[in-house]
């Protein structure tokens, strides 16, 4: 395979024929899981120095300026990527899923788990919702980000050097209306977001790239979930919202500490999402006494560092999915990172995606000192007003 430069994973990737991920995953070689590495290895590789600095880009999104992904990181990524084979499970109804476990194999996987929860501003949401007519307030019990725009519009960025640091790159972003690249989007069209969108950044568009390589499919929202401890989770919901249309692709990343990824069909006679704007959007109520919908068991896989799920075909219309709390999982400073890469037709899912996983409320970063999320606030006090 010709190598591709890091930078043409900027712009969309070459399509590859119909179908071709099975083909691919018949044609290719499975991904080369390099033996244990002996410790000495292992931090050998950990160390390897980059022969490049490490970049930043800013953005008046971007609560702090957000590192490029290191090169010795990005290029192992890509090679692992560009090399994947998936397991197709689709042996219950509606259910098509493929598995690359692990599609980002050791230490790789942990190196890039480090450096995400370390790089990327989060929030944790709040927000309130109307339940039999009375008003509840919800917390969203995992940290979340989101970067990106529907179909219907384009960020037009301008990269120039950051005249105070060489090693940032400043973006400013104009929207312009997919169906006429030369129109600004008006000011009212997204006027109902908790926050301006934002664009993907250089360490996650890498990421969302190669995975339109892999899966031959294009996303348009990047979507993360930190779970710092056994008690952060997601309820059972599927990603069924309209804006996504019927049979979406969802490609869903796991870094970080195992969790279990629970699935289950919805209940016999459960219709698709209403496309409420409610986050999850289909939900089954714990405890609740529901039906098992015939010839359909529960599916437990414990997702692990490197593993890869994509979701696709009648999977959302169909099955509900959960990451449901664990006792004593992941410890203090441990944590699990989930990406998602997503496609939203129309400025609903821009809406949506911004209200439900960035809201209203104070950043947070990842303070390695400490080994936990802190405001972002008290953070840039101690570090006396520095970003990086
Ligand atoms: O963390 C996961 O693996 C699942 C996340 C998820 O289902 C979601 O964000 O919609
Ligand atoms: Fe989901």
């Amino acid at each position: 395979m010709s190598k591709r430069t890091l930078h043409s994973f900027f712009s969309p990737p070459a399509k590859r024929s119909k179908n071709s991920l099975d083909t691919l995953s018949r044609r290719v070689s499975p991904p080369q899981v390099s033996k244990e590495p002996t410790s000495a290895t292992a931090i050998a590789l950990e160390n390897a120095p980059s022969d490049q600095p490490i970049n930043y880009t800013a953005h008046p999104g971007y609560a702090f300026p957000i590192a490029d992904l290191p090169p010795n990181i990005a290029e192992k990524v890509e090679e692992l990527l560009l090399t994947a084979s998936g397991k197709a499970i689709n042996n219950q109804p509606h259910l098509d899923l493929l598995y690359f476990e692990p599609l980002i194999p050791q230490p790789t996987a942990d190196q890039l788990f480090r450096f995400l929860r370390s790089s990327l501003p989060f929030y944790r949401v709040k927000y309130t919702i109307t339940r039999f007519g009375k008003s509840v307030d919800i917390n969203t019990p995992r940290f979340t980000t989101v970067y990106g725009l529907d179909a219907t519009s384009q960020f037009i960025s301008t990269p120039t050097p950051s005249p105070s640091d060489p090693k940032t790159t400043q973006l400013t972003s104009r929207i312009v209306e997919t169906t006429n690249p030369t129109k600004d989007v008006p000011p009212t069209k997204y006027k109902s977001c908790t926050v301006p969108p934002r664009p993907i950044p250089p360490c996650l568009a890498m990421l969302k790239n190669l995975t339109e390589a892999l899966t031959n499919d294009t996303y348009n929202f990047v979507l993360v979930n930190y779970y710092s401890t056994g008690q952060d989770s997601i309820s059972y919901h599927s990603d069924d919202e309209r804006f996504l249309g019927p049979t979406p692709a969802i490609a869903s990343f796991s870094l970080g500490a195992r969790r279990d990824f629970l699935m289950k069909h919805k209940p016999p006679g459960a219709g698709p999402g209403n496309g409420s704007k409610t986050q999850p959007t289909s939900t089954s109520e714990p405890g609740s006494a529901e039906k098992v919908y015939p010839g359909t068991t529960q599916l437990k896989l414990p997702l692990g560092p490197g593993d890869m799920i994509l979701m696709r075909g009648e999977t959302q219309r169909n099955w509900l999915h959960s990451i449901p709390k664990r006792s004593g999982k992941n410890d203090k400073g441990k944590g699990r990172l989930n990406i998602t890469m997503r496609k939203a037709m129309v400025p609903g899912g821009t809406e949506n995606y911004y209200q439900y996983n960035v809201g209203t409320g104070p950043v947070y970063r990842w303070d390695e000192a400490w080994s936990e999320m802190r405001l972002w606030e008290e953070m840039k006090l101690e570090r006396g007003g520095s970003s990086v």
